[in-house]
């Protein structure tokens, strides 16, 4: 299996922080990547390396067969699909949801005066059908709910036919049915062998679809364990995560995690 992006000792420091310390990490074309770990554990910092955003302090980050710093990020970032709440706050409020989506093919947020050809115009009227959200299509981004502006925001990072899907939180902020509709959905999207690889990041194991294959626990900027889901995700893996002790449970499918205290 070809390997889709590699980290080899990769650190990134912000003066006296140290974001990410020393990770190497492989992932590969049809693995599907949890990212779990506490606020500041330096997941964001993870997606924005692995979406050529960002430029490494030390080591080297390879995505898609390129070395990023050494190569035209504007020829590797359509190859990324990405969605996160910094990019969602870029999207103007009064863009046409259609537009939303279709602006991905140019990689701009926003119509201006581009032309889309048909057969643009038909992959984003499917990409929102098979997020369910295609009756939306003429409304204004700014008129949907949270819930509606992250599948359609997953529908645009899908739009370029990305060799790599990276999703931040995509169910963050959402109410339970969300969650819950929202998790079919990736559970879906995980389970086709169609789908792009992988790397979704989260704090919850409620959150974790079915069809992810691989997990990577972070805390402080440095990995925590890294591997298979079933063998990664275990009850000292996930205490030493987030510092307490926590007993972690798989139900038809479900992950779920509690305090271990008392
Ligand atoms: N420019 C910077 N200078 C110093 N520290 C920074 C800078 N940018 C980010 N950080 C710190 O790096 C750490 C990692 O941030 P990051 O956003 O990657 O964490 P995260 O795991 O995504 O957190 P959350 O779950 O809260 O979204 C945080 O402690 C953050 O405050």
């Amino acid at each position: 299996m070809a390997s889709v992006a590699e980290l080899a000792g990769v650190t990134i420091r912000r003066g006296n922080a140290v974001l990410l310390d020393q990770i190497s990490l492989v992932i590969r074309e049809e693995e599907r990547w949890v990212v779990i770990g506490p606020n500041g554990a330096g997941k964001t910092t993870l997606l924005q390396l692995l979406s050529a955003q960002l430029y490494p302090t030390d080591g080297v980050v390879g995505v898609l067969g390129e070395v990023v710093g050494a190569v035209d990020v504007f020829e590797l970032r359509p190859r990324i699909g990405l969605t996160s709440s910094a990019l969602a706050e870029r999207i103007p409020h009064d863009e046409k949801v259609r537009d939303v989506v279709l602006s991905a093919a140019y990689a701009v947020v926003g119509r201006w005066r581009e032309e889309y050809d048909d057969y643009d115009v038909e992959q984003a009227e499917r990409l929102l059908g098979s997020l369910r959200v295609q009756r939306l299509a003429e409304r204004t981004f700014g008129t949907l709910s949270e819930g509606e502006r992250k599948r359609v925001q997953i529908a645009r990072a899908l739009m370029t036919d990305p060799e790599l899907l990276l999703l931040d939180e995509p169910a963050g902020g959402l109410d339970l049915a969300g969650r819950e509709a929202l998790v079919d959905t990736l559970s879906e999207l995980c389970t086709d062998p169609d789908s792009p690889a992988t790397v979704l990041v989260t704090h919850h194991v409620e959150e974790i679809p079915e069809g992810i294959t691989h997990c990577l626990l972070l805390n402080s900027g440095r990995v925590v364990a890294a591997g298979p889901l079933a063998d990664t995700l275990t009850d000292e893996n996930l205490s030493r995560t987030f510092d307490m002790p926590l007993s972690v449970g798989q139900v038809e499918g479900r992950w779920s995690a509690r305090s271990r205290r008392g």
